[in-house]
C-alpha cells in the first residue's frame, strides 16, 4: 500500500494505462480486459488489472494535472515497480490539420507548468517519450489506418485561460495539441529509468472549434486504447 493507492503489492501489473478520468479505466478495464480486478478505490481514483490477450496489465486513473498525475505515477514506480507508462487522454488541438476523432502520439512533451523549474532551476529539461513505445504505437496505428499525428505537445497546468489566444505562440512552433499531465509522466520516467508514453485524442478544437459527438469520441477513445495495449505489451 501507498499514500494514495491501497492495492496490495504485486496487485499492480508493470504495464499500466493512465487515464486522468478514473470512470475511463473503469470503462477500459470492463471493455478491454479479462477478468479484471479493482485494485484501488482510494479518494475514488479507480484502479484495476486483469490480462489482455493473455498477458498481465494494469489501468490507473490519475487525476487531471500534473500535479494529482504525478502523485499516481511516483506511487506506481517506487511502490509498485511499474515500468512501462502509457497514458491514454483527451486533448484540444492546436493546429488546423489535426482533427477531433485523430489520435496523436506524444514524441515530447513541452509544458507551462513550473515541475522542472522546480528540478533545474532555470535549466530547461525536455521531456521525451520512449522511443521504442512510440515507434511501435505509430506502426500499429499505421496498420489499422488511424489518422496518427507524432510530435511536441502542450502540457499546461491551466485548463481555461484569461487569454484564450495565448495557444497561438505554442502552435507557431508546431505544437501539436494541449492537454495536462504528460510532461510530468515524461519527467519521472527518465528520472526512475522506466518506459512512457502519451496517446491523445483529440476531443476538441482551439482553432476550428470543431466537435464530434460523445459516440464518435468513444469510438476512437476504443481505437486509442487498443494501440496503447498492444504497443506496451509488445503485441501486433
Ligand atoms: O482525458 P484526460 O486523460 O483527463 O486528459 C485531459 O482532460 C482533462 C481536461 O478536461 C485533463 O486531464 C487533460 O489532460
Ligand atoms: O487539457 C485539455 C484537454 C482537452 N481539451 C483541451 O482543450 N484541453
Amino acid at each position: 500500500m501507498s499514500i494514495h493507492l491501497n492495492a496490495e503489492p504485486g496487485q499492480i501489473a508493470e504495464t499500466v494505462l493512465l487515464p486522468g478520468d478514473p470512470l475511463r479505466a473503469q470503462h477500459i478495464a470492463q471493455t478491454f480486459f479479462e477478468n479484471p480486478v479493482q485494485h484501488n478505490n482510494v479518494r475514488g481514483m479507480l484502479g484495476f488489472t486483469g490480462t489482455y490477450k493473455g498477458q498481465r496489465v494494469s489501468v490507473q486513473g490519475t487525476g487531471m494535472g500534473i500535479a494529482s498525475s504525478m502523485i499516481y505515477v511516483s506511487e506506481l514506480i517506487t511502490d509498485y515497480g511499474c515500468k512501462n507508462l502509457v497514458r491514454v487522454g483527451t486533448a484540444g488541438s492546436y493546429q488546423e490539420n489535426v482533427h477531433v476523432r485523430d489520435i496523436v502520439l506524444a514524441q515530447a512533451a513541452s509544458t507551462d507548468s513550473n515541475i522542472n523549474r522546480i528540478r533545474f532551476g532555470e535549466k530547461t529539461f525536455a521531456p521525451i517519450a520512449d522511443f521504442g513505445l512510440l515507434l511501435r504505437a505509430y506502426q500499429i496505428a499505421q496498420e489499422r489506418g488511424f489518422t496518427t499525428h507524432v510530435g511536441n505537445i502542450m502540457s499546461s497546468d491551466t485548463f481555461y485561460h484569461d487569454d484564450f489566444d495565448q495557444y497561438k505562440i505554442w502552435a507557431d512552433y508546431g505544437i501539436l495539441a494541449v492537454e495536462m499531465e504528460a510532461a510530468g509522466l515524461y519527467t519521472l520516467a527518465a528520472k526512475h529509468g522506466v518506459k512512457a508514453l502519451t496517446i491523445l485524442t483529440i476531443s476538441d478544437h482551439l482553432v476550428t472549434h470543431e466537435v464530434t459527438t460523445s459516440e464518435e469520441r468513444q469510438q476512437t477513445f476504443d481505437q486509442m486504447i487498443e494501440v496503447a495495449l498492444d504497443a506496451a505489451l509488445g503485441l501486433e
